[in-house]
């Protein structure tokens, strides 16, 4: 079924997409730029026809979405009626992109081939320096090359909502990148948005225990995905490719240097949702912009801009979303050649005699959520998000 669907939407495929079944080659690729060339593009097209497994329709999806947003920029294509099936799919994946730069689809094109192709690679085939991508992910992309591992939230469709694997994938993405050998560690998202926070589907899940046991189970999770934030031994930095919601935003108060896109907001609409702040927020907020103006974002739900955020303290520096990339990846690249025990050693001074606090902060933030998740007011707020959107 799978694959006469797909046979159906190589009609309308550009031609690179109508080879996807060879023996797949060791993948050559010119990675001195982050932000991948034309040449780095043509090479990952090339690299798709040589793939030896079937990459499954998901992932073909993605691949020609952002192929068309990389040569075309952003869904032009009438809208195909609900029974063109194949169509309609190809159309959404390409449209959800929404408004990504064309050089930014190019290296998440290029990203997700090399990831392709790497998992189809035993680990003995990778040579020593070369860009090394982890697999076994659901949820992220995982890449470690030149002294940054760099960790994207990958549910472009969901706009990065954080599911509960998603939780769980960061906080190994996290344990392993504080292990391995690069200097710094940077999170970003793939697609139009950074995160929409946590994904509201994880209110619908309840155990035979009920709401209660999801709540408290909810706050452990929650308390051990913050903890891995507050004790990330390395530089981390955010790379904000696009808006940001909720504990997405909350934990950017954790991170060491946070870049944003112009084309970034930063939404903590708490109240609206019945809940109160988490990530350290309600102490960081207001040691980086001061009571009243953390009290506007964190009570009453203000959305900033980027610029709003970087005259806050929130966000270290602002770049045009079509410069985003390269301007970020540039300076990136220049941190990471700084000696990583001097950065590691930096970071523990600055940061040190705040942990046990940070702590302590996240233990409270947590166990008033427990209670505010079982609120009526929480509860109505996702219920009205997920019959909007007919999730019930
Ligand atoms: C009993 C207790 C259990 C609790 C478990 C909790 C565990 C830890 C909790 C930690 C605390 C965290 C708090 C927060 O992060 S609060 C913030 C939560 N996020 C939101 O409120 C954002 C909700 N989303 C939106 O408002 C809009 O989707 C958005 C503005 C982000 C984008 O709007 P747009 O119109 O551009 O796009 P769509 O709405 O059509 O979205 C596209 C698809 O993505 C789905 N989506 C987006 N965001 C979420 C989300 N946060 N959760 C679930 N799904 C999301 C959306 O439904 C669309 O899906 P479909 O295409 O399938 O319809």
């Amino acid at each position: 079924m799978a694959i006469a669907a797909w046979r159906l939407a190589q009609r309308w495929c550009p031609s690179y997409l109508q080879v996807i079944s060879f023996p797949v080659v060791q993948l050559h690729m010119n990675r001195a730029a982050m932000t991948a060339s034309q040449k780095d593009f043509e090479n990952a097209m090339n690299q798709v026809k040589l793939l030896k497994k079937d990459p499954g329709n998901e992932v073909k999806l993605k691949l020609y979405a952002l192929y068309k947003q990389a040569t075309e920029g952003p869904c032009n294509m009438p809208k195909p009626g609900v029974f063109d099936l194949i169509n309609k799919a190809k159309w959404d994946a390409w449209n959800t992109l929404g408004s990504l730069p064309k050089e930014t689809a190019r290296q998440n094109y290029v990203d997700l081939v090399s990831s392709l192709s790497s998992s189809l690679e035993s680990s003995s085939q990778v040579e020593p320096g070369t860009d090394r991508k982890s697999t076994g992910y659901e949820t992220l992309m995982v890449t470690s090359e030149g002294g940054i591992t760099k960790i994207t939230l990958n549910r472009p469709a969901k706009k990065n909502a954080i599911n509960v694997e998603m939780y769980h994938e960061i906080m190994r993405a996290l344990k392993a990148a504080s292990k391995d050998d690069s200097s710094i560690t940077v999170l970003t998202g793939n697609g139009d948005y950074y995160s929409s926070g946590n994904d509201l589907t994880n209110f619908t899940d309840i155990p035979p225990g009920g709401v209660e046991e999801k709540a408290k189970n909810s706050a452990i999770l929650l308390r051990e995905f913050v903890g891995c934030f507050i004790d990330f031994p390395k530089p981390l930095i955010a790379v904000v490719n696009g808006p940001a919601v909720g504990i997405s935003v909350t934990i950017l108060g954790l991170f060491d240097v946070v870049y944003a896109s112009d084309r970034a907001t930063f939404h903590t609409p708490f109240s609206h949702l019945g809940q109160s702040p988490e990530g350290c927020s309600s102490y960081t907020f207001l040691k980086i912009m001061g009571p009243a103006k953390a009290t506007e974002m964190l009570v009453f739900g203000k959305k900033l801009t980027a610029g709003e955020a970087c005259a806050q303290g929130l966000v270290t520096a602002v770049f045009p979303d079509s410069t985003f990339q390269k301007e970020v990846w540039t300076r990136l690249k220049a941190f990471a050649k700084l000696p990583p025990n001097a950065m590691r050693i930096s970071k523990e001074v600055i940061r040190n005699r705040e942990k046990e606090k940070l702590h302590a902060v996240n233990a409270e933030e947590c166990s008033v959520l427990q209670e505010r998740w079982l609120s009526d007011e929480c509860m109505n707020a996702v219920v009205n998000f997920l019959s909007r959107k007919s999730k019930l």
